[in-house]
């Protein structure tokens, strides 16, 4: 289990620039066995919590503990239970996978189970055909898995991940997911991985979603999406905000802007297709394209954080959305 209780981390003021409060009174509980993406725009604290867990950096108050030992006052009885994978690379690109995955075992002692060890770390992988090769001539994803089987040698019951699906094409992002959470299921490891990509969170037990230094909201996906009801109206207007106006005062409807959609959420399925139709009948000019669709995450991670579009920008795009085409005025 990781637990985190009202953690604050405040980095110091410097002659150029005032102190910034990255984390505010954050409390986060994430049961043993349990599988959560945090998630969350730029800057809202995510690597400061993920650099406190590490225990590379110490908060500036609050407590966290992990698999029932104190991070301040016990961190090496978590060490050897816990498994980091960094975002940058932390694999020799000149070595082979097997030479990787040996240092490794030697730096940890494990010298006389090297053998067995890599055989275990390597048997949910598509590395296996590919030990001989050095590092540098694997595709991304395959490289991501070598920084996973390195990690997973030393039998972690506890497994942070940092953003590791980052620059993945869709295919081996899904795949990278899906063996983790194979992995994760079948050892019954604790596993909390900061994650851009809604899709990725699909997967997961719970998402937990950061604006700002605080918590907004931590529940499993099918709860989350719930906040944002069934359905939603997604209007594409020429001009958002006069559009929203338009909505408020001649529908009495209040979206939620989102780059240059507007949205209009948790609308009762029996009000969106009759909505759509007032819209078209008395707007069709101003409206460049207008749909019904039911919530995921990406809608969710709006609803909360209120500020989706930078953030989604480097996602690929949901599922729903592409299922879903919208009507074009
Ligand atoms: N070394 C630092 N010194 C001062 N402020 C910092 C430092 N590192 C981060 N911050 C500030 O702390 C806040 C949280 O940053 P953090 O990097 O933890 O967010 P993040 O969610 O990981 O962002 P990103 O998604 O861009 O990586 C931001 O306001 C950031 O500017």
């Amino acid at each position: 289990m990781i637990l985190i209780r009202n953690l604050r981390h405040t980095y110091p003021g410097t002659r150029r620039q005032s102190a910034r409060n990255a984390l505010r009174d954050l409390s986060l509980e994430i049961p043993a066995g349990q599988f959560c993406i945090l998630s969350g725009p730029n800057g809202s604290g995510k690597s400061t919590l993920f650099r406190i867990l590490c225990g590379l950096a110490a908060p500036s108050s609050g407590s966290v503990s992990i698999g029932g030992h104190d991070l301040a006052t016990a961190p090496e009885r978590i060490r050897p239970l816990m498994g980091v994978v960094f975002q940058s690379p932390a694999v020799d690109k000149n070595l082979s996978v097997q030479e990787n995955l040996t240092l490794h075992a030697d730096l940890h002692g494990l010298r006389g189970t090297a053998a067995g060890r890599m055989t275990e770390a390597l048997a949910w992988s598509d590395l296996k055909d590919r030990l001989g090769d050095r590092v540098e001539t694997l595709s991304g994803g395959l490289a991501r898995q070598v920084e996973l089987a390195k990690c997973l040698m030393t039998r972690p019951q506890i497994l942070l991940l940092d953003e590791p699906t980052t620059g993945l094409d869709p295919a081996s992002r899904r795949s990278f997911i899906l063996a983790l959470r194979r992995l994760q299921r079948d050892r019954k490891m604790t596993v909390l991985m900061t994650s851009h990509v809604f899709s990725d969170a699909e997967f997961a037990d719970s998402v937990a979603i950061l604006r700002d230094g605080a918590l907004m909201a931590h529940d499993t996906p099918d709860r989350l999406k719930a906040m944002v009801g069934t359905e939603m109206v997604v209007i594409r207007p020429r001009d958002p905000a006069a559009f929203a106006t338009v909505l408020e005062t001649g529908f009495s409807r209040r979206p939620v802007r989102y780059g240059d959609e507007l949205r209009i959420e948790n609308i009762p399925p029996a009000e969106a297709v009759p909505l759509i139709a007032a819209v078209l009948d008395h707007h069709r000019a101003d409206v460049l394209s207008i749909g019904v669709k039911q919530p995921d995450l990406e809608d969710v991670f709006v609803h909360v954080t209120g500020r989706g579009a930078a953030f989604a920008a480097d996602a690929e795009p949901s599922d729903s959305r592409a299922r879903q085409p919208e009507l074009t005025a």
